[in-house]
């Protein structure tokens, strides 16, 4: 059926065309059906929602970007026709089975991701289908080169490249913001991208975002590592394995990982990016996506196997994930906090250890004696926060940039102990969901900032951590949900009194250990 093209000012998680209601019944389609859109060589499927007054008869509307990709210009003309579900979406109910996946139906899998051609639902039983029942490391090769040869690939002149890459699942982890600058300094080649967040508050994409330009293609990231030495881009905004930030904005939603396809998203980049050596952090234990030291070692194997296959050399590092990385959660909190050890604080030391710990990996497989003297000696000396500054302005921030430039959070809350005693545990999960609430990753000053850490004295009446939120209606949301989490806990060494007795003193009407003040 010939059409006249009609733009959408909308935009919507899938492909999305609108049809009058006349329109449809002549095609025969209803709501949630897929069209083909042909316009010259070009052509996009859509899912179909139909109006009988947004568009007229004879129009047919396309939302936002899909009209960009199609291309046509204003009320011209495209043929428009009924399509059937894609292949994939048979292959996707087969591993919803159990069932193992050929090399090809992966790849159809994922050229139909890349395509636009899966609703979201489709892909949502894709990703919890992988959640449920894995794939094993053949499959997941499969998926990792299927990933790479549907984007684009970066060759360097010069080599060997170095990188570095996190799985994430700890929050707070900043580290790639002084890992990347002590690496570049050092003299190696760094062509760093992340994701954006998927199971914490803030992806690294996130956080650098706060103060430089993340958005670069292939040919920019290999120009700014060439010159200065690193990156810190966001995967996403390139055509280097396309599917992943697809297959990323459904995870975060739902906040998981699947094991397969963190593996395949983390070696598809690195391989695409045309990475040799590799150093890869798997923080480890409760709270995190490696609960056991057994599971973080069948990990690191995967890794080291995929990395065999591919011809990239990995070394990974399982590391310590049981409470927060440093005290800050939350886009801008993390960046100043990182910038600050960049700038020489040493507090907190676990972001300096585990940052000094990870860069010293990467200069240690660069040949590089001793890596953790010549890496602390990069920090300290300043030539670290030096190559910061370049790689941020290089993409595009300032080229003077301090933390006291970091603006956090207008709106703050602290949480009071209720008790004396010690910090038993932190729960890393429920800081994430609080930290959310405030705002974070989206709203760039929202997060927590632990004034407390596991082992730590607290007296009654002393702040745990603060809530900071961009909006005060969201630090109200946090608040509330800080109080439900309770996700500090402090105890002493009486644990509960009986009869009749919690081993909290109850100051509000809530069953939390802590207390709110305003500040
Ligand atoms: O913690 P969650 O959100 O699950 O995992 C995603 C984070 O982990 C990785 O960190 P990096 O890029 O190596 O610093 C990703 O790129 C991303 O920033
Ligand atoms: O880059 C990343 C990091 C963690 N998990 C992913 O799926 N991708």
């Amino acid at each position: 059926m010939n059409l006249k093209a009609r733009y959408i000012d909308m935009e919507s998680a899938e492909y999305t065309c609108v049809l009058h209601d006349n329109d449809a019944i002549e095609l025969g389609v209803r709501e949630q059906d897929r069209i083909r859109i042909k316009h010259e060589r070009n052509s996009i499927v859509a899912l179909l929602q139909t109006t009988d007054t947004v568009v007229n008869q004879g129009e047919v509307g396309i939302l936002g970007r899909a009209y960009g990709v199609l291309g046509p210009e204003r009320d011209e003309i495209v043929d428009v026709v009924p399509t059937s579900k894609p292949e994939s979406v048979k292959y996707i109910k087969k591993k919803m089975r159990g069932e193992e996946l050929t090399t090809e139906e992966i790849r159809t899998i994922i050229n139909d991701i890349v395509q636009h051609n899966l609703s979201n639902i489709e892909l949502t039983a894709y990703v919890v289908a992988l959640e449920i029942n894995g794939m094993n490391i053949r499959e997941t090769a499969d998926l990792t080169m299927a990933m790479v040869e549907t984007g684009d690939t970066i060759t360097f002149d010069r080599g060997p490249i170095f990188d570095f890459h996190s799985v994430g699942g700890c929050p707070g982890n900043k580290i790639t913001l002084i890992v990347v600058p002590i690496v570049a300094a050092a003299g190696l080649i760094i062509p760093k991208t992340s994701s954006r967040a998927i199971s914490s508050a803030a992806g690294t994409a996130d956080i650098i975002e706060v103060f430089a330009d993340v958005n670069m293609d292939a040919h920019k990231l290999r120009t700014v590592a060439e010159k200065v030495g690193g990156t810190l881009a966001w995967g996403g905004s390139m055509s280097l394995s396309p599917a992943d930030d697809t297959i990323i904005k459904v995870e975060y939603p739902l906040g998981i990982d699947p094991h397969a396809q963190l593996l395949a998203s983390v070696m598809s980049k690195k391989k695409a990016a045309g990475a040799n050596c590799l150093v890869i952090d798997i923080p480890t234990g409760a709270g995190t996506k490696v609960p056991t030291i057994e599971e973080a070692q069948a990990f690191a194997r995967d890794f080291m196997d995929l990395g065999e296959k591919l011809g990239i050399e990995v070394r990974c590092a399982i590391t310590y994930g049981e409470q927060p990385v440093g005290r800050a959660i939350g886009p801008a909190l993390e960046a100043k906090e990182a910038i600050t050890i960049l700038e020489g604080s040493k507090h907190p030391s676990s972001v300096y250890e585990k940052s000094i710990g990870m860069a010293a990996m990467v200069l240690e497989m660069g040949g590089i004696k001793n890596g953790e003297a010549k890496a602390k000696e990069i920090l300290e000396s300043g030539q670290a926060l030096t190559k910061f500054r370049e790689i941020v302005a290089a993409q595009g921030g300032n080229p003077n940039i301090s933390s006291s430039d970091i603006t956090v959070g207008m709106y703050k809350h602290d949480i009071i102990s209720a008790m004396s005693g010690y910090v038993n545990s932190i729960k890393n999960k429920q800081l994430v969901q609080i930290a959310r609430a405030a705002g974070s990753p989206k709203d760039k000053g929202a997060g927590v900032v632990l004034n407390k850490k596991r082992g730590n004295r607290v007296l009654e009446g002393e702040t745990l951590y603060t809530i900071y939120a961009d909006h005060e209606a969201k630090l109200e949301q946090a608040i509330e949900l800080a109080r439900k989490l309770d996700p500090m806990v402090v105890e002493n060494m009486i644990i509960s009194k009986l009869p009749n007795s919690s081993k909290y003193t109850v100051i509000e009407e809530t069953s939390s250990n802590v207390r709110s003040e305003r500040n």
